[in-house]
């Protein structure tokens, strides 16, 4: 099977609650972070992120794979995100190593789980522990992650309640939202913005590389490997 790099897209953003109207003074920093969007199969991570980025929920998302970059101005921080999100056909189609790869390219995580999926659920903890193995080596560094519980609209077909999903974020040291990508587009909106909150200076630095040639550059190191496979 042949392999694709994923479409780069750009958004515009005009953010409208009240937190966000601080506009960038004449000072503010530009800042990029990259962003992974990870979670079982069906549990709303494209919802969630086309919701973020478009303000819209559309239903049906497909297999396609993006990495969009979308400018949010947080604490007077103005960040360019680039956002990765990977369909599960896509992950299951790959070997581990496409995922750590993926993990070494974001600076931040989103992890999504359905309130009425158990299983999407139960395997955060290993995955954070991998991201964090990862990520955080021998450094004290917070690594930026929020769990989201996804299809709180579902409140009648509710398997994992509220409690449990602020529990495991607090016992892992990450964010927690719980929304409903359908309903309201200001909980992603508050998902992606309390996770820019949490990444550090540091970590946004003005890095080299992280532009389109950048991203395509980092991809290409991805998928190297599998394509030499291929041939
Ligand atoms: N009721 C409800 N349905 C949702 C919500 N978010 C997503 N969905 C539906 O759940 C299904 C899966 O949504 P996707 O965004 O494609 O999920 P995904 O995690 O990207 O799925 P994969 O492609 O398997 O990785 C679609 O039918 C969506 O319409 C939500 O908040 N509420």
């Amino acid at each position: 099977m042949g392999l694709r790099l994923p479409l780069r897209r750009s958004t515009s953003f005009t953010p409208d609650h009240p937190a966000l109207m601080e506009l960038p003074g004449p000072t503010a920093l530009k800042m990029e972070a990259n962003v992974l969007v990870m979670g079982a199969d069906n549990v709303g991570k494209s919802a969630l992120t086309v919701r973020f980025l478009t303000r819209r929920f559309i239903g049906e998302y497909g297999d396609m794979e993006f990495i969009y970059s979308h400018n949010l101005t947080v604490d007077g921080r103005e960040i360019l995100l680039h956002i990765w999100d990977v369909p599960s056909s896509q992950e299951q189609a790959e070997d581990s190593s496409s995922e750590e790869k993926r993990i070494q390219w974001a600076d931040s995580f989103v992890l999504v789980y359905s309130i009425c999926d158990r299983a999407s659920f139960n395997i955060l903890p290993l995955k954070i522990q991998v991201i964090k193995a990862a990520k955080g080596g021998q450094s004290q560094e917070k690594v930026p992650i929020v769990i989201v519980g996804n299809k709180r609209d579902l409140h009648h077909q509710r398997v994992v309640s509220s409690e449990e999903g602020r529990l495991l974020a607090l016992s892992l040291d990450c964010g927690f939202y719980e929304v409903s990508a359908a309903d309201a587009y200001h909980g992603a909106l508050m998902v992606f913005h309390g996770l820019a909150k949490l990444i550090p200076d540091t970590k946004l630095a003005l890095k080299k590389g992280t532009g389109f040639r950048g991203i395509v550059k980092t991809m290409s190191a991805v998928f190297a490997r599998k394509r030499t496979d291929s041939l």
